[in-house]
């Protein structure tokens, strides 16, 4: 196995400073060589002193397409619509520009939602340049979760679907929402994955998953143990 390269910063905002710097420089990258940079970025909590900081980068924003690797079923103006996060810390001044594709549909339920969502994603200029990945204290990343039903689709490596529908089995007390998230092969069809770590909990967590090899058991395995995408890690106290 290729170790994914570890970065340790001193801080939460050095972290955020310095992938801000690393993310604008890949993106610049992308739409200067093929006129367009597809971004995929993850919700959650860590994400928003980067977003905010990514955001202020001189870019040519109306050549990047934005999406999420996952979000809750839950409207965008809902306090805990990773969408509300992108639109309110990323998308905003010069990066309003940039085209954005939502994972949220008017259907009742995400796995109903989940061929209209799939159909907007093929306009996403695939392989992303960049996805921005967090990491649950379970093992979880994007909305890949272990002991969820739907699990083995999502991690299948033969898989054509790019996005799925999914409950968590235990529900996070700080989102209890159904979910749509990226499967694993659109999470993997991307040149560069970057996970953003943060506290010591996290640390700790991301041990052991280095330790282990069960994907079930920690979806994030299949993000760290594959030989496909360069993986790098960065980590905050
Ligand atoms: O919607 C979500 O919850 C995510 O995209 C998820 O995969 C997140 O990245 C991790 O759960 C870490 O979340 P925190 O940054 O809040 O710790």
């Amino acid at each position: 196995m290729i170790e994914p390269l570890f970065v340790e910063y001193p801080d939460a905002e050095a972290m955020a400073d310095s992938l801000a710097g690393h993310m604008a420089l890949t993106l610049a990258e992308a739409t200067e060589a093929r006129d367009i940079a597809g971004l995929i970025v993850s919700g959650g909590s860590t994400p928003k002193a980067l977003f905010q900081r990514l955001a202020k980068r001189k870019l040519d924003w109306e050549k990047i397409c934005i999406t999420l690797a996952d979000d809750r079923w839950v409207d965008a103006d809902h306090p805990a619509s990773n969408e509300k996060l992108v639109h309110e810390s990323l998308l905003v001044d010069d990066a309003k520009k940039a085209s954005f594709i939502s994972l949220k549909t008017p259907a009742k339920t995400a796995v109903e939602g989940a061929p209209d969502v799939q159909k907007r994603l093929m306009d996403f200029p695939w392989a992303a340049d960049l996805v921005l990945l967090g990491m649950g204290e379970d093992g979880h990343t994007a909305s890949l979760f272990p002991g969820a039903e739907a699990l083995n689709a999502v991690l299948s490596p033969e898989g054509t679907d790019l996005c799925l529908g999914l409950t968590p089995k235990i529900l996070p007390k700080d989102a209890p929402f159904e979910r749509m998230t990226l499967t694993l092969p659109a999470l993997l069809d991307s040149a560069r994955i970057i996970l953003m770590l943060k506290g010591a909990g996290k640390r700790h967590v991301y041990d052991r998953a280095m330790a282990g090899t069960d994907i079930y058991e920690m979806p994030i395995r299949a993000i760290l143990q594959q030989h496909e995408v360069p993986v790098e890690v960065h980590w905050a106290p």
